[in-house]
C-alpha cells in the first residue's frame, strides 16, 4: 500500500476513520493501518473515556482525540465509524450518538454483539446503513491478524459494495481476511482473535520448560517464539511441501517425530495431560462466552 486509501461514495470523499474507543484493539488497528499508509494520522479520529488515554494518543501524534463521544460524533457526521469499546459499554455509546445522525457505514469489532442487535440498538440506523462485524486481533499492529468479517448483503443499500470492498481492504492491510456467515462468527473469533493469548501462553510454557532444564530465559523466549513462527509458516507456505487445503496437519507432525526419538515422547506427554482436549475446550469456552454475551446484549 503506497498511499492513503480514500472512500469515494459520492457523499464523503476521503472520509475520516472514527474510532469509538481507543484501547488495546483500536491501538492495534490504528498502528497497523497507519503503518501501511491505509490512512494518515490526521484522518484518524478517536474517542476514549479518560483524559489519561487521550493524552497517550496525542503523544503518539494523533490530534483528533476526544473524551466526549457525543461531541466527536457531532463534529464528524460523515465518517467511517469503527466501534472499539467493550460490549458492556455499547449501550452507553448508543446513547452518545446524536439522534439526528444518519451514518452510512459502521464497523463493529465487539465480541458477542450480533448484527441484528447492532441494527436494533443503533436507533438511527436506516435501511441505508451498511453494518459490518469484523473480528481482528492484536496482531493487526504488525499486519498479521487473521480477521473474520460478516455482513448482511442488501442490494437496496446505496453503494454497499463500495463499503464492503473498503472494509475488506482495511482488513487486508492488517493481515488476512475471511468472510464467514455470522452463525460461525463466535468459534472463528475464538481461534482468530482470542487464540493469540493462548499462543503466548503456549510459547511462555515452552520457554519455562527449557528454563527449568537450565536454558537462559532470553534464549528460551527467542527460540520458543521462532519455533512457533516457523511451524505456522510451514503450514501456510506451500514451499514446505504442505498443502493446507488437502493435507492433514499430522503429516508435518509425523515428519518431526523420529521413530523411537525425542519428539514422540513429548507427544505422549501432551496426550497424557489432555493437550488437544484442553485447546478444544478453550475454543469452545470462548465461543460459548460470546454466545452468552449475545443473549444479554439483546
Ligand atoms: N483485545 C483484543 O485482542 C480484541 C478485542 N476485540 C474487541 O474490541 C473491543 C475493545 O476491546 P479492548 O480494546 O481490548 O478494550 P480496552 O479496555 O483496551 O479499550 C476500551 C476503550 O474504550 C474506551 N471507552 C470506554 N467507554 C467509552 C465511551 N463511552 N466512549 C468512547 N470510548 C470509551 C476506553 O477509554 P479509556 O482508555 O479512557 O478507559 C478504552 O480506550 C471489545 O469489544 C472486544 O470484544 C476484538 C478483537 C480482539
Ligand atoms: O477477550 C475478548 O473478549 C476479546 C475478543 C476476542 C479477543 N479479545
Amino acid at each position: 500500500m503506497t498511499g492513503s486509501k480514500e472512500l469515494k461514495d459520492g457523499s464523503s470523499e476521503n472520509a475520516p476513520l472514527v474510532f469509538i474507543g481507543g484501547g488495546n484493539m483500536a491501538a492495534a488497528l490504528i498502528t497497523g493501518c497507519v503503518a501501511k499508509r491505509f490512512v494518515e494520522k490526521d484522518r484518524v479520529v478517536i474517542s476514549v473515556r479518560t483524559e489519561k488515554s487521550a493524552e497517550k494518543w496525542r503523544q503518539k501524534g494523533y490530534v483528533n482525540v476526544f473524551t466526549n463521544t457525543l461531541e466527536m460524533l457531532e463534529k464528524y457526521p460523515t465518517a467511517i465509524y469503527i466501534i472499539c469499546v467493550k460490549p458492556q459499554i455499547f449501550n452507553e455509546v448508543v446513547s452518545s450518538w446524536p439522534v439526528n445522525s444518519r451514518p452510512k457505514f459502521i464497523v463493529s469489532v465487539m465480541a458477542g454483539v450480533p448484527l441484528p442487535t447492532l441494527s436494533a440498538k443503533l436507533p438511527f440506523v436506516s435501511g441505508n446503513t451498511t453494518i459490518i462485524r469484523m473480528m481482528p486481533s492484536v496482531a493487526s499492529s504488525i499486519g498479521a491478524a487473521a480477521t473474520t468479517m460478516c455482513y448482511e448483503k442488501n442490494d437496496k443499500i446505496e453503494n454497499q459494495d463500495t463499503y464492503i470492498k473498503y472494509a475488506r481492504e482495511f482488513a487486508e492491510c492488517i493481515g488476512t481476511v475471511e468472510i464467514i456467515p455470522e452463525r460461525c462468527f463466535n468459534p472463528a473469533m475464538a481461534i482468530g482473535a482470542s487464540s493469540p493469548a493462548w499462543t503466548f501462553m503456549y510459547i511462555e510454557s515452552l520457554a519455562d520448560g527449557a528454563v527449568a532444564q537450565g536454558l537462559g530465559r532470553a534464549e528460551a523466549k527467542r527460540i520458543a517464539a521462532q519455533a512457533v513462527l516457523g511451524a505456522a509458516q510451514m503450514l501456510l507456505n506451500s514451499e514446505s511441501g504442505f498443502d493446507i487445503e488437502k493435507q492433514h496437519f499430522g503429516w508435518l507432525k509425523d515428519q518431526v517425530c523420529s521413530p523411537g526419538g525425542t519428539t514422540i515422547e513429548g507427544v505422549r506427554a501432551l496426550e497424557k495431560h489432555g493437550f488437544r482436549s484442553a485447546v478444544i475446550e478453550a475454543v469452545s469456552a470462548a465461543s460459548k462466552k460470546a454466545d452468552d454475551m449475545a443473549k444479554t446484549a439483546k
